[in-house]
């Protein structure tokens, strides 16, 4: 089987991530509001919400998947999120949580840079006001630049004396270096691509290394900002500025603590809450046949608060779009693999669509059939209407992403 995606959760103590954490998953991260209250690497499954296969079919009625749900056609697919520990500026030289924070992202596919726009907390995760959050955005890339690139300088002339002497390749002689981050071939591949020109390795100069760093975190860190704590009356005009310095940055505005007390909310059957978009609903707007809770005062201002402050301004508390924006990143394309290719069912051949995965566009459908089934011996492979799918056609959304894999009978593995 093939590894799971992995979304790191990474910023400074107190910029939300727990909260962020708990908004998306059923987990219960601890949250507090002091540095360093998350110790260890926190694990749990989000939901990436995606337009599920069965909307297309009008089979949604009958769409109960295995794992996640699917709701009226929109389907929660599971997607791993690790909530990496606090960073300090110069953790790459050791300090705070340093290295171990950094070696935990190896892990991750992407990473979600969770930004503190309130500026109430400082570099380091103290309380203050008036912080400019702009100066976190750059301090994380460099702490991971500057992380990779010392380990690399440190053994660089022998890594260049072995690299001459065994007549290596700059690809296998960088797999090496760089293969512990949790990068194979193909990866370390599309990181030189992007240097241009690439003289031989023996001639690369302190720019050029650089050079060279820069492209590979490009692709094994590509990463998404969330501009957290939005909700605050500060935060305006720092993501103002913060998207007028960098326009290209791809970002999503939250409001964790909101999406968290929505969630909590909806449990509780206080209100109907549609997520990811601005619309909750109280008994007071549906009426009692609703079977929701009546409101105390309490609950009813702070509803009222969130909608004026957060879901009108911006239109949701835009959690179900950060972790969208982390898929689309990452080129992810939900893939239905199913029995009987003409009902798209499963094995009780009762409900439709059980199982989907998420798989990067373009990889080629025998590398889906490896990544579910394991190494067994495929004899054909079908998609929608019984058409005949070629081993290296490639998957798209709704281009190959409904497939049925025959297994020659008796084929065990190979
Ligand atoms: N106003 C506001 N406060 C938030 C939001 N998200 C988190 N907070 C508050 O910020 C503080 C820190 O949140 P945590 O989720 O514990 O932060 P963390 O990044 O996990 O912190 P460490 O565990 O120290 O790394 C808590 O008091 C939260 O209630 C938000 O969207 N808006």
């Amino acid at each position: 089987m093939g590894r799971e995606t992995v979304v790191a959760l990474v910023g400074k103590p107190s910029s939300g991530k727990s909260t962020t954490l708990n908004s998306l998953t059923s987990a219960q991260a601890k949250v507090g509001a002091f540095p360093f209250t998350t110790i260890e690497p926190n694990k749990a499954s989000g939901f990436l919400e995606v337009e599920c296969a069965c909307s297309r079919f009008g089979k949604s009625e009958s769409c109960k998947p295995n794992y996640g749900y699917c709701r009226g056609g929109k389907r929660g697919v599971p997607i791993m999120l690790l909530d990496v520990a606090g960073l300090v500026p110069n953790a790459h030289l050791g300090r705070g949580l340093g290295n171990k924070f950094l070696s935990d992202l190896t892990e991750a596919d992407c990473l979600i840079h969770i930004v503190d726009v309130s500026g109430t907390t400082d570099a380091e995760g103290k309380a203050t006001r008036g912080y400019d959050p702009l100066n976190d955005i750059e301090w994380l890339q460099d702490e991971i630049f500057h992380w990779i690139l010392g380990n690399l300088m440190e053994k660089w002339g022998s890594v260049v004396r072995r690299h001459t002497s065994t007549k290596s390749s700059t690809l296998e002689t960088l797999r090496q270096q760089l293969g512990g981050y949790n990068a194979n071939k193909e990866l370390i591949a599309r990181a030189l691509d992007l240097v241009n020109p690439l003289p031989p390795l023996q001639e690369w100069d302190n720019a050029k290394i650089e050079e060279v760093v820069r492209a590979f975190m490009d692709v094994k860190f590509p990463t998404v900002l969330s501009l957290n704590k939005m909700d605050h009356p500060d935060s305006d005009k720092n993501v103002s500025k913060i998207i007028l310095k960098h326009p290209k940055l791809r970002c999503v505005l939250t409001s964790s603590i909101t999406e968290v007390f929505l969630r909590k909310l909806a449990s509780q059957n206080y209100i109907k809450y549609d997520l990811g978009t601005e619309f909750i609903d109280t008994i007071d707007d549906l009426g009692p046949e609703s079977g929701l809770k009546p409101l105390d005062d309490k609950i009813r201002n702070r509803i009222e608060n969130i909608r004026d402050l957060v879901l009108y301004r911006f239109g949701s508390t835009g959690l179900v779009q950060l972790l969208q924006e982390a898929a689309n990143l990452l080129d992810l394309v939900p893939v239905y693999p199913v029995r009987n290719i003409n009902t798209f069912t499963g094995g009780s051949g009762e409900y439709v669509f059980r199982d989907c995965v998420l798989i990067k566009k373009g990889t080629p459908v025998i590398s889906v059939a490896r990544k579910i089934m394991g190494e067994v011996t495929i004899a054909s492979i079908e998609g929608v209407g019984g058409t005949r799918v070629g081993e290296e056609d490639t998957v798209d959304v709704g281009k190959n992403d409904i497939l049925s894999f025959k297994i020659v009978p008796g084929g065990g593995a190979h």
